[in-house]
């Protein structure tokens, strides 16, 4: 393990490749993460950024939010290709994730809509539409920075254990598992939608640099495996980043109190 501190936090390289930046809490997560995004648009302010949904990144949208007014950090040139969204619910459905990125972030910035991305959830024929997304990432070079989430077990975008390494944007069917975390975001439970569309584990893959977040206790048994398990499988879909060559994982105290500095 190389342990190096730097502004207060610990920065690590695990011995699974993956560099750990251990962060206090929550707030310090989203502040880390807003910081590393901000640096790579003012270096390329014509940056492609993968970007996700879930409870995790919506503090660092805020504070991506709160720099663009405070310090003009600016988004015209950026494009965004969100990694998700739900089958069946249309972008102006509240709870679709086209609805959620305008409400945390795109209507904040100056960022063309034209430049941000998400795939339709209400495409007449899903597999089509995931050919064409998949075309518009690499029309549009790929992807620089991707910032994910990491579900409870192990999910990244919405690609659930089993998904082969080699998939690309794919319609999915949601775990039962992942259908019960995201509830809190329904009324009722029933409303969660069974499937989705996702950009596949090679998609991910393919982006340049990666930024993974996770939060909080209920990520402290997924971040242990990813950490410390040597197997890359697909039954841990995370576990597959260890094999790419510039992953950091920003992570509080909670998510990593299963870890401590067991890390080597
Ligand atoms: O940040 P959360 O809400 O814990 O979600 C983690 C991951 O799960 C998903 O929300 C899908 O369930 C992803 O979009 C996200 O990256």
């Amino acid at each position: 393990m190389i342990l190096t501190v730097e502004e207060g936090e610990i920065d690590m390289i695990s011995k699974s490749g993956i560099r750990v930046v251990a962060v206090s809490d929550y707030e310090e997560l989203s502040r880390e993460a807003a910081r590393r995004i901000i640096a790579a648009v003012r270096q390329h302010p014509a940056s492609v950024l993968g970007l996700a949904t879930g409870s995790t990144p919506e503090g660092t949208y805020r504070e991506l939010v709160r720099d663009h007014r405070e310090k003009g950090t600016s988004y015209q040139q950026v494009t965004t290709f969100n990694l998700d969204e739900y089958v069946g619910l249309a972008a102006n459905d509240p709870h679709s994730y086209h609805a959620y990125m305008e409400q945390h972030l795109f209507r904040h910035l100056d960022i063309p809509r034209g430049q941000t991305h998400l795939p339709d959830g209400t495409a007449e024929e899903p597999e089509v539409e995931c050919r064409r997304y998949e075309e518009m990432i690499r029309e549009a070079g790929g992807i620089d920075l991707q910032v994910l989430g990491i579900g409870v077990n192990g999910h990244i975008g919405f690609n659930e254990p089993g998904t082969p390494f080699s998939s690309e944007t794919q319609v999915v069917q949601l775990a039962e598992s992942t259908r019960q975390a995201n509830q809190i975001h329904f009324e009722d439970p029933e409303q969660v939608p069974t499937h989705a569309i996702t950009m596949g584990m090679a998609t991910i893959l393919r982006s340049r640099g990666i930024l993974l977040l996770a939060s909080g206790a209920k990520k402290a048994p997924v971040i242990q495996r990813l950490l410390t398990e040597a197997e890359i499988t697909p039954d841990l879909p995370a576990s597959i980043l260890r094999s790419h060559e510039d992953v950091t994982l920003i992570a509080d105290q909670e998510a990593l109190s299963l870890v401590g500095t067991d890390l080597d």
